[in-house]
């Protein structure tokens, strides 16, 4: 099986995480698009969804989908989505779409976070994946100054503005050991919104598409 086809393998898997009646909560990227397109396949079975970014919101909606707000939604039992790099703690590295922050939110108000990913994502350390930072645009040099203090090589992702309007700034050169810890020390600097490091709140379950199928990391 190639890439996309192991992708869409874990799109259809993930539905069985989905329960009859309820709102889903969905993420951004190539991945969770293939999850979308099998989530149609239960239109008339589920309320409808939540969404992490407009792109997403746009795939929901052509499929016939029904998009809520997020502040008109209490209870969000799954939150599936994708990742750039996943360890196998199921920590993350997310934002390569640039659509972090809001992948954070509904994760957070999620019961579970099933993440869905081909087996290229999967790695014994995180870091290789430059780690995306949401920054305010005026905070960019300082906090880039401040990652730089951290070990880190920041580069400024020129031509991309997030759903928020703010830029992103991605890290390289990183090994990231203790990725608790690292979230913390970048989530406290002054200008960031967000950074990709989805360790705090990192997934409960993983989907991996490999060669073999797709095998399920708890
Ligand atoms: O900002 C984008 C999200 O974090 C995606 O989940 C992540 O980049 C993975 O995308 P893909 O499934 O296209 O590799």
């Amino acid at each position: 099986m190639n890439q996309d086809e192991l992708k869409q393998a874990v799109g259809r898997a993930a539905l069985e995480y989905v329960p009859d009646n309820c709102i889903v909560g969905v993420g951004t990227g190539s991945t969770a698009n293939c999850f979308i397109d099998a989530l149609a396949t239960m239109k008339g079975r589920i309320q409808g969804a939540v969404s992490s970014s407009e792109a997403s919101v746009a795939r929901l909606k052509s499929h016939g989908i029904p998009v809520f707000e997020l502040n008109t939604v209490d209870h969000l039992p799954v939150y599936v989505d994708g990742a750039d790099e996943i360890n196998r703690q199921l920590q993350m590295i997310k934002g390569g779409g640039a659509a972090l922050t809001r992948e954070k939110i509904v994760a957070a108000v999620a019961e579970q976070f099933i993440c869905i990913a081909d087996e290229s994502k999967l790695v014994d350390v995180l870091g290789k994946f430059p780690l995306p930072v949401e920054v305010i645009p005026m905070a960019r040099s300082y906090v880039a100054r401040q990652l730089v203090k951290l070990g880190g090589h920041p580069a400024y992702r020129e031509g991309v503005i997030t759903d928020n309007g703010n830029i992103i700034i991605d890290v390289h050169g990183l090994r990231i050991s203790e990725a608790n810890k690292l979230e913390s020390q970048i989530n406290e600097i002054v200008g960031v919104v967000t950074n990709g490091l989805f360790a705090h709140r990192r997934a409960d379950v993983l989907l991996l598409g490999t060669s073999k199928g797709v095998q399920t990391l708890k």
